[in-house]
């Protein structure tokens, strides 16, 4: 039987480092770093890999706000949108994640989009 995207990515413990390392990105991203200025990186982490875990599979409920809520007023762009998936592709290359999983990751991101384009 082929695994969960959650098996694939290495679990909880997998996925919390390529958060880790994309949120890292993003502080230092010309693209981003503005919008993450004075953010809590920690909560904004814990939230990340929370979310992205359940959404990849697994057992985790994650207790953030919802996607639009979460990025309601900030009139994030596409250019913005593309900056962190890039970040996330980045992540996982380092990780060693593979391109089918890279594949499905950037899929799934790019689908959320209208929760978080201009709302
Ligand atoms: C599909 C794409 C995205 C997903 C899945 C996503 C996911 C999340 C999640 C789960 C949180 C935590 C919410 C909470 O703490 O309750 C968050 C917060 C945040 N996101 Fe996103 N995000 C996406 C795109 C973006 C983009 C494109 C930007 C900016 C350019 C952005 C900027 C932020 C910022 C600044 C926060 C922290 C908000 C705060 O602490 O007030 N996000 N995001």
């Amino acid at each position: 039987m082929t695994s969960s995207l959650y098996q694939r990515l290495g679990e909880s413990e997998g996925i919390t480092a390529i958060v880790d390392d994309a949120v890292d990105r993003h502080a230092v991203n010309p693209l981003l770093a503005p919008r993450f200025s004075g953010k809590d990186l920690a909560h904004a982490k814990r939230m990340g890999a929370q979310f992205f875990c359940m959404g990849a599979g697994g057992p985790q409920r994650y207790e953030g706000r919802d996607l639009r809520t979460a990025h309601a007023g900030m009139n994030i762009n596409e250019q913005e949108l593309i900056a962190t998936i890039d970040d996330f592709v980045a992540a996982m290359q380092g990780q060693g994640v593979g391109t089918t999983e890279i594949n499905e990751v950037v899929a799934i991101l790019y689908s959320l989009k209208g929760d978080v384009l201009r709302v």
